[in-house]
């Protein structure tokens, strides 16, 4: 038997584990991918185990629904940050260790979670959009009329396209809202479709509209599944650092499944 949680965290959602006996085999991407399946499995975006890493409270191993091993995500940070919490793993601030390296977190009453995300290393600005890695590669996009736009169409277009990693892209479509804000939709890769948010996403579209329209720290991003904020100080022309994806993490239920 597994024993899991579903967290969701903005509506990307995710199976959680604890893992901290390293009894689950990370090559099994079979399983993996039955296990997020939304109709022979229990369903999510992506699975994520919760292990021990030393110097660090724990680490967050982050598989796609496809049952790949992915990069870093940032909704699934978040969710990893309040389950480890709920297992004693920390008390107010936590420093773990995830497919991108160390991360830094924060709990506050308000039952957010202030995620430290590493900062892009080379952002490409090209005429129509841009390309960054915030722990995963990302394409962002600005549009005029996202509510009426075909994010998954658009969104496979862009993914396989051979000039971003072998592996493909995520793909963003973010539109100004106001002075501090934007609405962001993303196609997701390893979920190969629209999801109802993306952490890592929604940062790389918060520098690109600093970049773009010198829109100012912090940035309201309203996204399918909610509503996410993204902090940043800029150090220099596309150098930025204390980037902080902030939002909900929130518990769904807790079961058990045979496997
Ligand atoms: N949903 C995630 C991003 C997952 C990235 C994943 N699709 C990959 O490229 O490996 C997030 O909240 O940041």
């Amino acid at each position: 038997m597994i024993n899991f949680w579903k967290y969701q965290g903005a509506g990307n959602d995710f199976i959680m584990i604890d893992d901290r006996n390293n009894t689950f085999n990370i090559n099994d991407f079979e399983k993996v991918a039955l296990l997020c399946h939304r109709r022979f499995g229990i369903g999510a975006d992506g699975l994520i185990l919760i292990r021990l890493k030393e110097g660090y409270d724990f680490e967050m191993v982050y598989f796609n629904a496809d049952g790949h091993l992915g990069s870093m995500c940032g909704n699934g940070g978040r969710c990893a940050v309040r389950f480890a919490h709920t297992l004693g793993l920390f008390e107010n601030k936590t420093s773990f260790w995830a497919a991108d390296g160390a991360h830094e977190a924060t709990l506050d009453d308000k039952q957010l979670v202030h995620l430290l995300m590493n900062p892009p290393g080379d952002i490409e600005i090209n005429n129509d959009h841009y390309f960054m890695d915030t722990g995963s590669p990302h394409y962002v996009r600005f549009e005029n009329d996202l509510i009426n736009f075909d994010c998954v169409a658009e969104g496979k277009a862009i993914r396989h396209n051979e000039r971003f990693n072998e592996e493909g892209t995520n793909v963003n479509f973010a539109q100004v809202t106001g002075k501090q804000s934007l609405d962001v939709r993303t196609f997701e890769r390893g979920v190969e479709d629209e999801t109802y948010a993306c952490g890592t996403g929604v940062t790389a579209c918060a520098i690109a509209a600093n970049i773009e329209h010198d829109m100012q720290s912090p940035i309201q991003v309203k996204v399918l599944g909610g509503q996410l904020a993204v902090g940043f100080t800029k150090v220099s022309d596309k150098k930025y650092t204390n980037i902080i994806l902030t939002g909900p993490a929130t518990p769904v239920f807790k079961a058990e499944i045979e496997g």
